[in-house]
């Protein structure tokens, strides 16, 4: 083993780490199980020597690797296009410990968005809220304008008021913030969904099948609020409803793991 070689086994194992960090936030990330899944599945079919299996797999998989070219097209334009970014090296290793600070959605934010909609549903105001988790809703916020400002209640149902510049379309929240407004987003094509729902539910259910963000609308129609999740609707929520699911992001979030962490310690230590 040369010098050399570790070199380039550094470099690999740099490259591939920075890969899977593309990866997880973008909305490649679920494709990227379900590839692991099949990977799973033709390693079991090579050794109990499927046949047939294996050889569905290997016609396959260079159709497959177009069809994948195709399908992210824009995640690789884009991945390609931050390659010839100045700045891409000071995002590859974070020396700002700001970087590194994910923001969090806080309980009190939560509170924020739940009293909103509790404001926009008495009175009848339409509302379409995301909530990013995981995957990275950037393709989206593009479609919108920036906001860039901290989760109030005053914001939100500022934004959503009838008739103001900001009203139509979507808001998308990251961490304690909304970072645009007016945003668009996929329409669901789900026949399943009730022909009652318009294009407000859908795209709200639409967003919700390509990551693993929450959605939460208000009904300008019938002022009911809903949640959508992983291309489910629930209809004509209570507002405990919406803080226990809006909680439960909070629940996922690293900070929270911690506090609940120093928690256990502080009763362990009693
Ligand atoms: N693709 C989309 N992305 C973001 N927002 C959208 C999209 N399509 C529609 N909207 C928003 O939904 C509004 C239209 O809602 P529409 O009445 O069609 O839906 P709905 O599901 O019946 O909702 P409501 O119960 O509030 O009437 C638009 O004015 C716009 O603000």
């Amino acid at each position: 083993m040369k010098i050399k070689d570790i070199i380039e086994i550094a470099v690999i194992a740099f490259g591939i780490y920075q890969i899977l960090k593309w990866v997880r936030g973008t909305r490649a990330w679920m494709l990227f199980k379900g590839i692991i899944v099949l990977f799973a599945v033709s390693a079991i079919a090579m050794v109990f020597e499927m046949n047939t299996i294996m050889w569905i797999f290997a016609n396959t998989i260079n159709v497959g690797i177009i069809a994948l070219l195709i399908v992210f097209q824009p995640e690789l334009r884009k991945a390609l296009e931050q390659l010839g970014q100045k700045n891409f090296l000071s995002t590859l290793v974070a020396f700002d410990e700001q970087k590194d600070k994910k923001e969090k959605l806080a309980q009190e934010y939560i509170e924020e968005i739940v009293q909103a909609c509790a404001l926009m549903s008495k009175v009848k105001t339409g509302a379409l809220i995301v909530l990013e988790k995981d995957v990275k809703l950037y393709e989206f916020e593009k479609t919108g304008l920036p906001v860039d400002a901290i989760v109030t209640r005053q914001i939100l149902c500022n934004i959503f008021e009838h008739n103001t510049p900001l009203h139509d379309g979507a808001v998308i929240i990251r961490g304690n913030r909304i970072v645009a407004a007016t945003c668009y987003l996929p329409l669901s094509e789900n026949m399943t969904l009730s022909k009652e729902l318009g294009t407000r539910h859908r795209a709200a259910v639409g967003i919700s099948e390509v990551s693993d963000c929450v959605v939460v609308t208000v009904s300008e129609e019938s002022g009911k609020m809903s949640v959508a999740m992983g291309g489910n609707l629930v209809r004509g929520v209570d507002l405990e409803y919406l803080k226990g699911k809006l909680l439960e992001i909070y629940a996922d979030t690293p900070d929270a793991t911690k506090f609940k962490i120093w928690k256990g310690r502080m009763k362990n230590v009693r």
